[in-house]
């Protein structure tokens, strides 16, 4: 069951913010969804869109200018939050880049995260299942996007289950989280000093093993304050070249890592899905 905490009519269609109990978080989880008015008529296919570190279920929906876009398109959008809350885990609330905030949407196997820190099984199952049940969402076909965090997490859940994603694009991606500080750091705490296990969460690892099977959409700016030591774009783009993926990678003078950013390419982005989830068979 989900409660809606708040309702706004918006372009018109409904903003609306929800809480619900997560089995697999074992925490009440929040998020928010945007439905245009085209959903009166017919189901729509829905973008799942995956915040990055210090963010909330609220951060895109306010911030990233794609409500207009996907009122046009007819896309529904679910932006989740990022990580489970409130465990009271040892240092849970400690640090910006780990813990809460912070869940890097995979699933945790170490103590203490592990049976709460399971954003990567919300995200992929426990969400959609729950979208599609309450809201006016298709469900044959499901588009994701991210940004930073939510970048990695978009294009890591994407590749994991290429049958249940249709579309994916990202903003300023964590391309190659094994090799760089934020995802080292969450990745030894969640799943532990195996670099094996990273490799199941990293999105170059495994855009190398296996192409996905529609092209991908990338936008990463050049003035991103996080470009060099944590993005490293062109492990994914080495990547794509290896597996033969299909990789639309636009490098954007001048712009930093900031929603300011997600901003100017969001309607390209949504574009994508629209026309990816247009073109998958009902
Ligand atoms: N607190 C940090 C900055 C945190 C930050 O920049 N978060 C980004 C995502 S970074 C990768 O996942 C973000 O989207 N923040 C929200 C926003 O509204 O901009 C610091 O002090 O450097």
């Amino acid at each position: 069951m989900i409660e809606t905490l708040e309702r706004h009519r918006c372009f018109g269609g409904e903003l609306a913010f929800h809480a619900h109990d997560s089995s697999e978080t074992g925490t009440r989880m929040r998020f928010g969804s945007f439905v245009p008015e085209a959903a009166a008529t017919r189901p729509l296919p829905v973008v799942y869109c995956l915040a990055g570190l210090t963010c909330t279920q609220e951060t895109f929906l306010i911030k990233a200018g794609a409500l207009r876009v996907a009122a046009r398109l007819g896309l529904i959008l679910v932006a989740c939050d990022t990580s489970p809350r409130g465990l009271g885990l040892p240092g849970e609330d400690s640090d910006w880049d780990f813990g809460a905030g912070a869940g890097f949407y995979l699933d945790a196997t170490q103590a203490p995260w592990a049976g709460h820190y399971r954003m990567g099984s919300y995200v992929d199952r426990e969400l959609p299942a729950l979208v599609e049940r309450h809201l006016p969402a298709r469900s044959d076909v499901r588009g994701i996007l991210g940004h930073s965090m939510g970048g990695h997490g978009a294009l890591v859940l994407a590749q994991r289950a290429p049958e249940r994603w249709t579309s994916v694009s990202a903003f300023a991606p964590i391309s190659h989280p094994s090799e760089v500080p934020w995802g080292r750091k969450a990745f030894t705490n969640y799943l532990g000093p195996d670099p094996a296990a990273w490799a199941e969460w990293d999105a170059s690892v495994l855009m190398r093993r296996r192409a996905f099977p529609r092209p991908i959409l990338v936008h990463q700016g050049m003035a991103d304050q996080f470009l060099a030591a944590q993005l490293q774009p062109q492990a994914l783009e080495a990547a794509a070249a290896a597996s033969g993926q299909v990789l639309e990678l636009h490098r954007c003078e001048g712009y930093d890592h900031s929603y300011w950013f997600i901003q100017s390419y969001i309607e390209a982005q949504l574009e994508h899905h629209a026309r990816q989830l247009a073109i998958a068979p009902l």
